[in-house]
């Protein structure tokens, strides 16, 4: 298992996460990063020391510094989420398979019914996004599981995620601050973010090449970090994640990209629960000793050893003001035993991140 990153001492004396070797391996085009209107300055780079705000500041990637970067690109909607603040809200039910008991002990495969609450997700904090944007879509789930324990799982409906450290996450935001002279960002500005995070390629070509889809219904999902499997025996086994829809994988045509209204995404979902449950098979891929377990931004090879480890079946959705998942702080380092995260510093840091976020929110901020 590959580690492409390292700790690293700063002057302050505080630790950090810096990157030494974030290039991507895998092929993919510095494409636009559409959807996420573009631009400004990389905070981390470009702005000089101050009193207030000495150099060391900048490179130090905290959760107050995500929130931050996300609140000068699209500013803070009080009592919202500063990131996926667009979404809608579904509830429903898992069932675990006998394959995922042989390798983890959750009770998530005990094979009982488990009660989740779910919400679908624009990234990006405009909660007046339209849903034809070339962003990503989330889904957010809660799993309660019969021992009054919670599994979380937080996913994009990208293979693959934009940062293998904090700090590209933080640059590119900033990197979308709007100038105040045009209200929109600077593009010149945005591009030099593009030029200097390579590890930002892959998913910024993905969006860039794959239409959106038509349905929250058609989204395939993608844990995208690497877990750990932990089984009866204590045996651990690195995996990752994805559901798959039952309905299928469809995207919006080039016209309908264009053309298609704001809100298309709560209607559609809506439509498609009054006609029935919605299912997406949740499959598991087994690493191999060399795949990269700390980089989100790089796909394990397409043929590791996969299985069906359970069914997800939502049965309603509602706008997210009167959805159960409107109070929950989705931290995707909620998790019961049998399953525990890596060491991936993405996942790591993203608790903090969304902890800081739902304070804010619960405080009407
Ligand atoms: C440095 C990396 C990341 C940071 C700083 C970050 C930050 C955030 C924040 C602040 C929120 C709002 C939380 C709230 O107010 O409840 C959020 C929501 C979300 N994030 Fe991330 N995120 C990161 C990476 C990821 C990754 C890798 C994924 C998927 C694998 C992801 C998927 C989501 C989803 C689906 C939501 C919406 C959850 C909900 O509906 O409440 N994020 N993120």
């Amino acid at each position: 298992m590959t580690q492409d990153h390292e700790k690293a001492n700063i002057p302050n004396g505080r630790r950090s996460f810096l990157t030494t070797a974030s290039r991507l391996t895998m092929a993919g085009a510095v494409g636009p990063v559409i959807g996420l209107s573009a631009s400004s300055a990389i905070a981390a780079q470009t702005q000089p020391a101050s009193a207030e705000s000495p150099t060391n500041e900048y490179l130090e990637a905290t959760a107050q510094r995500s929130l931050d970067a996300l609140e000068s690109a699209y500013g803070a909607h009080k009592g919202q989420r500063r990131n996926h603040t667009k979404g809608i809200g579904a509830i429903g039910k898992f069932v675990g398979t006998a394959a995922a008991r042989e390798y983890s002990r959750s009770l998530l495969f005990s094979g009982e019914t488990i009660e989740v609450v779910a919400r679908f997700s624009l990234a990006g904090g405009n909660p007046d996004a339209s849903d034809a944007e070339r962003s990503a879509r989330g889904i957010g789930i809660q799993f309660r599981l019969p021992d009054g324990s919670l599994q979380h799982m937080t996913m994009l409906h990208t293979p693959m995620f934009f940062a293998t450290m904090p700090q590209t996450f933080i640059d590119k935001f900033f990197a979308l601050t709007p100038d105040p002279a045009t209200g929109k960002a600077d593009p010149a500005r945005f591009n030099a973010f593009l030029k200097s995070h390579h590890d930002n390629d892959a998913q910024a070509h993905y969006l860039g090449t794959v239409n959106p889809p038509v349905s929250y219904a058609n989204c395939p999902f993608f844990g995208i970090h690497t877990f750990k499997f932990v089984g009866k025996d204590d045996k651990v086994t690195m995996v990752r994640w994805r559901f798959v829809p039952r309905d299928g994988e469809k995207n919006l045509t080039d016209d309908e990209v264009k053309s298609a209204p704001k809100d298309f995404l709560q209607a559609a979902l809506m439509e498609r629960v009054k006609r029935g449950p919605l299912q997406w098979d949740m499959i598991v891929s087994i690493g191999e000793p060399g795949d990269p377990v700390t980089n989100p931004t790089v796909l394990w090879p397409a043929n590791r050893k996969e299985f069906h480890a359970g069914t997800l079946t939502l049965t309603d959705a509602m706008p997210q003001e009167q959805a159960p998942s409107y109070g929950i702080n989705f931290d995707p380092l909620v998790m019961a035993d049998g399953i525990e995260p890596s060491d991936d510093p993405i996942l790591r840091f993203r608790s903090t991140s969304y902890g800081l976020s739902y304070s804010r929110r619960l405080r009407n901020l």
